[in-house]
């Protein structure tokens, strides 16, 4: 099986149902395997991450950036970063904030930078922007208009059990089933090039 890991952070619950999301999607990729690791797992649970083809990074944002327990994760992974222990795996990441810019995207930014130094390779979105022209919808999918990760926006005075909406659940989904084909793809062609 291919292995594909979704370590996320979520303070009030929002996060996670976006987490959910993009492992479902990885999930429905035949020949995918993909387990969630909240960040307070990460520890424990980092020989899950060592063996995974591809590892989805998810944090709410929080003052215009990843949120504190994400960061620890971050610097946590230093030790496999001096090895270069996840050096080519696939990587790729998800934000939720309650604006609908509210800097998300340093949050993403940040994501692929933190990829970068560990040789990682950043998978983004690849879904064309919704929601931008005169007749699009509030529903389309790929709403907030994001290329580098999947961007999730939950109004500020809702619980996780109404937000983020479905448009953006639906659009994590595509990010776990795209980085589930992804590594799918890589793995095949790894074994084909070793034989
Ligand atoms: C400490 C803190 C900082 C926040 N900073 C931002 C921000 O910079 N931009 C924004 O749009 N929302 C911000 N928010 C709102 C959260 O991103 C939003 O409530 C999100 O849905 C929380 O996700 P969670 O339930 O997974 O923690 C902040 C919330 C908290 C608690």
């Amino acid at each position: 099986m291919t292995k594909v890991a979704v370590v996320y952070h979520s303070g009030y619950g929002h996060t996670a149902r976006q987490a959910r999301s993009v492992v479902a999607g990885a999930a429905g990729v035949p020949g995918v395997e993909a387990v969630p690791v909240p960040v307070e797992e990460a520890e424990a649970r980092w020989g899950e991450l060592e063996a995974a083809d591809a590892i989805i990074f998810g944090s709410p944002t929080y003052m215009g950036s990843v949120s504190a327990p994400f960061k620890q994760f971050m610097d946590q992974s230093s030790k496999t970063w001096s090895r270069q222990g996840w050096k080519d795996k696939l990587a790729a990441g998800f934000t939720n904030s309650a604006s609908w810019s509210g800097d998300k995207l340093n949050t993403l930014i940040q994501m692929a930078v933190f990829a970068g130094q560990h040789g990682m390779i950043w998978v983004p979105l690849g879904l064309p922007p919704g929601n931008n022209t005169s007749t699009a919808r509030s529903t389309d999918l790929n709403r907030v208009g994001s290329y580098l990760g999947a961007m999730a926006q939950s109004n500020a005075d809702q619980d996780a059990d109404a937000v983020p909406p479905p448009a953006d659940l639906e659009t994590a989904r595509e990010l776990g089933r795209r980085v589930g084909e992804m590594a799918v793809t890589f793995a095949r062609g790894r074994n084909a090039l070793a034989a």
